[in-house]
């Protein structure tokens, strides 16, 4: 299988954890565009759905599906949601599609997140996928020194601006050891909107798609 097929069994796979009646959060990229693709046959029985990009939300809508204001919703049941690596512990980065601190906020109310990955995006060390920062774009270059003196490489992601009106740093050169302690201290940087470590909130269930089909980890 290439990579490709995998992403689409993956994001079919994801759907046995969609309930009737759910309100669901939705993450963003191309693998979860396979599982937003794999949820026609139901959308009518879904109540409705959390989007954590205007891409998904286009794409949710299309098939029918509500999309609800997060500030409308006290819980979702589950949120489905790619990564670009992932640990033994489930920790994260993700962001590879900029659209990280809305995916952080939507799966902070999800009580189950349910990470839907190909076999890549299995590492033994996060850092090798360049961080992505969300950064109020002011601070950018403010930002940018502190990360250094972090000992990390950051570069500005030319012509990007998230949903939220800002910019993006991606942080080259991080071997990330303690993935906990660098979300923190990535967090107390002023200007920081977001970091794409998910740690602190890692997944809780990794479907993962090799040669051999999708397993659940
Ligand atoms: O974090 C993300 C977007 O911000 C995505 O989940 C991540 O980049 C994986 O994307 P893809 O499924 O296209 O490989």
């Amino acid at each position: 299988m290439d990579q490709n097929q995998k992403k689409k069994a993956v994001g079919e796979a994801a759907v046995k954890f969609v309930k009737p009646g759910d309100i669901i959060g939705v993450g963003t990229g191309s693998t979860v565009n396979y599982f937003i693709d794999a949820l026609a046959p139901i959308a009518h029985e879904i109540k409705g759905a959390v989007s954590s990009s205007e891409a998904s939300t286009e794409k949710l809508k299309a098939l029918g599906i509500e999309v609800y204001s997060l500030n409308d919703v006290d819980s979702l049941d589950v949120y489905v949601d790619g990564a670009d690596e992932i640990n033994a512990d489930k920790a994260m980065i993700k962001g590879g599609g900029a659209a990280l601190t809305r995916e952080k906020i939507v799966s902070a109310v999800a009580k189950k997140f349910v990470c839907i990955i190909d076999d890549s995006k299995m590492v033994d060390t996060l850092g090798e996928f360049p961080l992505p920062v969300e950064v109020i774009p002011m601070a950018r270059s403010y930002v940018a020194r502190e990360i250094v003196s972090l000992g990390g490489d950051p570069v500005y992601r030319q012509g990007v601006v998230t949903d939220n009106g800002n910019v993006i740093l991606d942080v080259h050169n991080l071997r990330i050891d303690a993935p906990m302690h660098l979300e923190t201290q990535l967090n107390q940087i002023v200007g920081v909107v977001t970091n794409g470590l998910f740690a602190h909130r890692g997944a809780d269930i990794v479907l993962v798609a090799d040669n051999n089909g999708v397993k659940e980890i």
